[in-house]
């Protein structure tokens, strides 16, 4: 029987990568951290083992398998597992950071991708992809967001390897400022997604109107606060931030069970829970 990885953004997640924020640090390459760093803020790393704990519990009591990537001294965004690369039900995608201080983290998960057993079966070689910025829109339909960390040069050679496949690469441009797409737009069911809706460019919001979605829009301001970043579990549950009030009542009146996170102090750092899980296995 073949193997499958990831095969959708929204079925049953059975095991996931993460890796614990033992070294991480404000760093001025988002616009979340930069404002934290603005106000002279550090970062309390005891707070944000606790948060990273309580995400780990959520995943273990929802039968999730968590695999942990040991964290790296000099890497201090290591911590958001999603952005090295992108998993499809074939092997994953091993992209190319933007950020110098983020490159070798490549290394390391693709040590542990490797030690996990799951195939690479494209290498972004020129420009720049994030994972942050990837969504499986179908089964053969993918998406790529164009913000500040990838480009069109990263998404084409992407692209290139992946049409033998059969997939196709949508790209999705918005403003740098918003860092990725998952801080956008997120899938969290089938046909179900939130996103700040006018952050989409045009083409995309009707692909969307189109296939049908139905979208839960936030302001452009839960952007920062990360309200878009949700992690889907599959079987319409969902992990969203217990901030994240408005958008959590309307998953729960659509028949969603929220885990609700506790966490304020990683999110300083530009990055929520969906930003912090690389799903290995997805039905
Ligand atoms: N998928 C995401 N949105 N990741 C957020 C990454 C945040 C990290 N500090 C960075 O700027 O690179």
């Amino acid at each position: 029987m073949t193997q499958h990885y990831v095969r959708s953004a929204t079925g049953v997640l059975k095991q996931v990568l993460l890796c614990p924020p033992t070294h991480l640090d404000l760093n001025p390459i988002n616009k979340i951290a930069e404002d934290w760093l603005d106000q002279g803020q550090a970062i309390d790393l005891e707070k944000c083992a606790a948060e990273h704990q309580q995400l780990i519990s959520i995943y273990e009591s929802n039968g999730v398998k968590v695999e942990l990537l040991e964290a790296t001294k000099a890497l201090d965004s290591q911590v958001f597992a999603r952005d090295f690369g992108f998993n499809l039900k074939e092997g994953y995608v091993l992209g190319r950071f933007k950020e110098k201080v983020r490159q070798e983290e490549s290394q390391k998960y693709a040590a542990k991708m490797r030690e996990l057993g799951v195939p690479v079966i494209a290498t972004c070689e020129e420009g720049v992809v994030e994972g942050g910025d990837f969504w499986q829109l179908d089964d053969k339909t993918l998406a790529i967001g164009v913000l500040q960390r990838s480009d069109e040069v990263g998404i084409e050679n992407i692209r290139a390897q992946l049409a033998p496949l059969g997939y196709r690469v949508l790209s999705v441009e918005s403003k740098p400022e918003y860092l990725h797409l998952d801080m956008i737009f997120n899938i969290i069911g089938e046909k179900t997604a939130v996103t700040y809706y006018e952050g989409l460019p045009t083409a995309f919001q009707e692909y969307l109107d189109n296939a049908g979605y139905d979208l839960i829009k936030i302001e452009e301001a839960g952007v920062f606060k990360h309200f878009c970043n949700l992690q889907a579990l599959g079987n319409k549950k969902v992990i969203s931030l217990a901030t994240n009030i408005k958008v959590n009542q309307a998953l729960r009146d659509r028949g969603f069970t929220v885990f609700e996170l506790n966490s304020t102090e990683i999110l300083k750092t530009g990055g929520g829970p969906h930003c912090m899980t690389f799903p290995v296995k997805r039905t």
